[in-house]
This record gives C-alpha cells, structure tokens and sequence, in this order.
C-alpha cells in the first residue's frame, strides 16, 4: 500500500535562518549571535534594532555579501554559502549607500543589471522602460543618475533591484533622508510588490514605516532575535499599557498629594506616575498623573471614574488625554534607552 506522504510546512519560508553566528576580527562580542527566523513567502517583513544590532550584518550573508562563521541562510530556496550565484539571481538587493553607475544613464543602469542576470539586451530594455515607467522615471530614461535627487535615485535603485524580476527584495532603511512625498512613494511601491507576491525584507529605524509596511517585525539586538511578531502582538505583548494623563486643580481645602492619591486608587488603574515634576509650570497648584491601565481596560469607562472622583472631591479638570502604545514603546522596553 502506498501512502501519500505528509507535509507538515507545504510552502517552504522565502528566507530561512538558522543559528546564524557571525564574529567580526578584532571585535569582543558576535555581530551575530545564534539567529534563528524565517520569512513568509509573500510578507513584507520589517528588521528592527538599534544601530550595530546586526540587521547590516544578517542582511549581508543573505545577500551573499558576507561570510557567516557558523548557521545557514537560505534565501529562495538556495543556501547562500552553497550556491551564491543562484542565490543573487533570486534576490533583488536595495543598498542604503547609492551605488547606481553614475557614469551610465538611467536606462544603461538598469539593462546593464540585467544583463549581468543573463538577460538578452531586448528584453532588458523591455523591462526597463515598464519599470522606469512604474517608479515614475520614464521621462528620465536618457539622463545620467548623477543629477537625481534623493528620491530619485532611491527609486531607480528600486526599479533596478527589481530589474531581474527577483522573489525576495531587501530594502535596507528605504526612506531614510526622503521627503514625505517620496517616503509615501516608496510604501505604495512596497505594497504593490506585496499585491505581487514579491517578499520583501525591510530594514528600517523608522517605527512608523515599520507598523505602515509589514506583516511581520523582527525586533533584534546584539546579534540575537529579541521578538518576532505582527505590529498589534508585539505591542500586546511588550508594551500593552495605554494611559491616561490627567491635570487637575484640587478644590481649595483638598491637597495634592490627597487628590493624586485618589486618582491612583481608581478603580482600573494598574500603576502611576507622577508627572508634576515633568510640567514647565511645576510650581502651580495642579496634580498631574499618567495613569496606567490595568490589562483590558477600557479608557472610555477609566475616565468616567476619574471624573466620578474628581467631582466628588470638586476638583477642576484642566486636561486629560488617552494615549495607544506604539511600536516604539514595544523597541523601548526591548532594547533600551541606552546610546549605541
Ligand atoms: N566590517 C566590519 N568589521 C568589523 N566590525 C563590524 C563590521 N561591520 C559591522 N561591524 C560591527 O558589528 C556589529 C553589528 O553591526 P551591523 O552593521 O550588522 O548592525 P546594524 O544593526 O546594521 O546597525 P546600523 O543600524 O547602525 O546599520 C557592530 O558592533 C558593528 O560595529
């Protein structure tokens, strides 16, 4: 009797890595410590840490740039170490540093990078003029990349990475000095390769990018992998306490350290910080508090009984304001507040 085998992961990962380790000469600690992550095929998936976490140094042995001391990387279904030249045709690399050909056009750029992919000239030109016509530079074919904007070279290095028509794209921090117009541009494109099925990893420093584009964030630091999971599970898990800053003026007869006291045994309340000291006008007569939420807390009904309290003690509100966590709050309370 035959049976059909089964299997249990039936869409291999677009990325895989596995107990990745890469030591620098010279230097004391790895850059990359036992990394182990996988991408989806499909998802834009975002590399978080703070400077010299190791994103730099990850991103490098997937694309083949750099040497790992021990683990493996797969990208695409290759092993990097194994067949880097299968790999790089499978890749499509966006570098932080420009690294466009200044002596060449925009068109020569991108048909010179295809043709290093072993595609003919005319199907090279093909493709070009779709892709200069997709990233807004069709007019632009005939100029030399050395008088391009920011933008402009950000979006021909994309066109460019994307020439060769590669199943993974690494984007190494894509908008990091665009202006918002070409910030906006850039996430649109992002999103159309993902509609596309096009994987695409994405390093960035920018939280909002972060939350805007992927599926899924890795957060990492000191070479290890310190998080893995979609915007709303990171921040349930690593910084699920929204507040509520309050400023009131006590009733005359009532003190602050009394009415603060009050306000800190609300009801829902998980914890408290004292935010007098924080104000320009420390001096004057109000209480100011951020209030923790407790876990599944609703702030609708919190500030109902904040009001309870203050009007009870005929206290004067003078501001309040609810705030969400962030994904920044998740790379706080992962990383530090440390320099690096
Ligand atoms: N070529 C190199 N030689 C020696 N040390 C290096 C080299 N490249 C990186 N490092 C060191 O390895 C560590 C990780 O650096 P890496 O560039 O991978 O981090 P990163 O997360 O990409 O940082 P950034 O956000 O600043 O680009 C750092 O301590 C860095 O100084």
């Amino acid at each position: 009797m035959t049976t059909t085998p089964t299997r249990l992961d039936a869409t291999p990962a677009a990325v895989s890595v596995r107990d990745l380790v890469k030591k620098y000469p010279r230097r004391p600690v790895p850059a990359v410590d036992g990394l182990s992550l996988e991408v989806r095929p499909g998802e834009v998936f975002g590399f978080l840490g703070p400077n010299g976490a190791g994103k730099s140094t990850t991103i490098g042995v997937l694309t083949t740039r750099v040497t790992p001391d021990s683990g493996t990387a797969v990208v695409a279904g290759v092993d990097v170490a194994d067949d880097p030249v299968t790999a790089r045709a499978r890749i499509g690399v966006v570098p932080q540093r420009n690294n466009l050909d200044r002596s060449l056009s925009t068109m020569d750029n991108l048909v010179c990078h295809a043709t290093y992919h072993g595609w003919s000239r005319r199907d090279s030109r093909r493709r070009a003029a779709e892709l200069l016509e997709e990233f807004g530079l069709a007019d632009r074919a005939r100029d030399r990349v050395d008088v391009f904007s920011g933008g402009q070279v950000q979006r021909l290095m994309i066109a460019r990475a994307l020439m060769h028509e590669p199943e993974v794209l690494f984007l190494d921090e894509p908008s990091t000095g665009l202006d918002p117009q070409a910030r906006l541009f850039v996430w649109e494109r992002v999103r159309a390769l993902r509609e596309r099925g096009v994987t695409v990893v994405l390093t960035t420093h920018d939280m909002d990018e972060a939350a805007e584009l992927s599926d899924r964030i890795a957060v990492v630091d000191h070479g290890k992998l310190l998080a893995l999971d979609d915007t709303d599970g990171l921040i349930r898990r690593y910084a699920d306490h929204r507040t509520l800053a309050v400023s009131a003026e006590p009733a005359p007869g009532d003190t602050k350290p009394d009415l603060g006291a009050a306000l800190a045994a609300v009801d829902g309340v998980a914890k408290v910080d004292d935010t007098t000291a924080d104000s320009a006008d420390a001096s004057d007569h109000k209480v100011r508090v951020r209030l923790h939420l407790a876990t599944g807390e609703d702030p609708a009904r919190l500030l109902q009984r904040v009001m309870g309290v203050l009007t009870a003690r005929g206290a004067a509100l003078d501001d309040v304001h609810a705030s969400e966590t962030t994904l920044e709050d998740v790379f706080i309370n992962l990383t530090g507040r440390g320099l690096r």
